[in-house]
């Protein structure tokens, strides 16, 4: 009876994709290495349920994406692209993937990208879901789909232009080019370049991760929730989570440990 409401956290067998926690850090892996993990209509449906998990997963807070072998992702699947029949069932596939990565920039926990190899169209918009972006030395980062007679279907109009700016954007959208990671971090696309994505990635995870839970939360929504509003109700809704995060537990802790002159415990209450 007293287990009668433990909270046991489901998590599908996935087969195109990894997932493990680790220290408070969710690493979700794409493994369709032989296709430099093209995004298929499987994929984009197991990294919907990853997303769902993630989102129950209490020892998840932060989450970091990565893919297995040569790239990130080198896009949607062109061969699935191929056989899409009309312009009713190609609008499907766009919302289906803008739907899933809809989901991934909805988590209430920082998401982190960790980018090797390639990140191309579909690829680089699921990196462009996560709230920051790590990039191996040598990655290739674009949005090629014009030069396939397509455009960015999964988010890339959008959430490219609102991060690196419309002229920057565009400059990419059009040419299609790969820009490398150095480009990328100039270009503000990317936060960090390092060796390796994946430390790059947990050291910036590692991080994040001494702060207060709830606080990054509100933190992630104040900024999110702001995005499409004027600043005026948009500052209101800041203050409004300000209020929240000011009510927490954690926040005694945090001001307590400063004037005691020792590191915060934060219990995420
Ligand atoms: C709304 C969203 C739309 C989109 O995302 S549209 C797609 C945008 N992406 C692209 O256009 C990139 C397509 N891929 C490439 O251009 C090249 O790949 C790379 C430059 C990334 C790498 O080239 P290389 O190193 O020569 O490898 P390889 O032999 O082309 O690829 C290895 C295997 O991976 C498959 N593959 C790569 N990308 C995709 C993809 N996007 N969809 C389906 N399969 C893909 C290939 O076909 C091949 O497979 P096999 O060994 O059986 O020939």
């Amino acid at each position: 009876m007293e287990h009668e409401h433990e909270f046991v956290l489901e998590i599908p067998e996935f087969q195109h994709l990894a997932y493990e926690v680790e220290e408070g850090i969710a690493l979700v892996t794409l493994k369709r290495p032989e296709a430099l993990n093209a995004l298929s209509r499987e994929v984009l449906e197991e990294l919907a349920q990853v997303a769902e998990v993630i989102a129950q997963d209490p020892e998840a807070r932060v989450a970091i994406f990565r893919g297995e072998g040569r790239a990130f992702a080198a896009g949607a699947d062109l061969k699935e692209i191929a056989a899409l029949k009309d312009p009713f069932t190609a609008r499907e596939y766009a919302l289906l993937g803008q739907q899933v990565f809809a989901e991934i920039a909805a988590l209430p926990i920082p998401t982190i990208a960790a980018i090797h190899g390639y990140a191309l169209g579909g690829g680089l918009e699921l990196a462009l879901a996560c709230d920051l972006r790590v990039a191996a030395k040598g990655a290739k980062l674009g949005l090629p789909e014009v030069g396939l007679g397509l455009i960015p279907g999964f988010g890339g109009t959008q959430r490219l232009p609102r991060l690196i700016g419309r002229g920057r954007a565009l400059d990419l959208i059009f040419t299609g080019r790969h820009v490398d990671a150095e480009e990328a971090l100039m270009l503000g696309l990317v936060n960090r370049v390092g060796e390796d994505a994946l430390e790059e990635a947990k050291k910036l995870a590692q991080k994040i991760l001494k702060n207060a839970p709830i606080a990054l939360a509100l933190a992630k929504e104040s900024v999110v929730r702001g995005e499409g509003l004027d600043l005026a109700e948009a500052l209101e809704i800041e203050a409004d989570l300000f209020g929240y995060a000011a009510a927490t537990e954690d926040m005694k802790e945090g001001v307590r440990a400063f004037l005691e002159k020792r590191p915060p415990v934060f219990k995420g209450e």
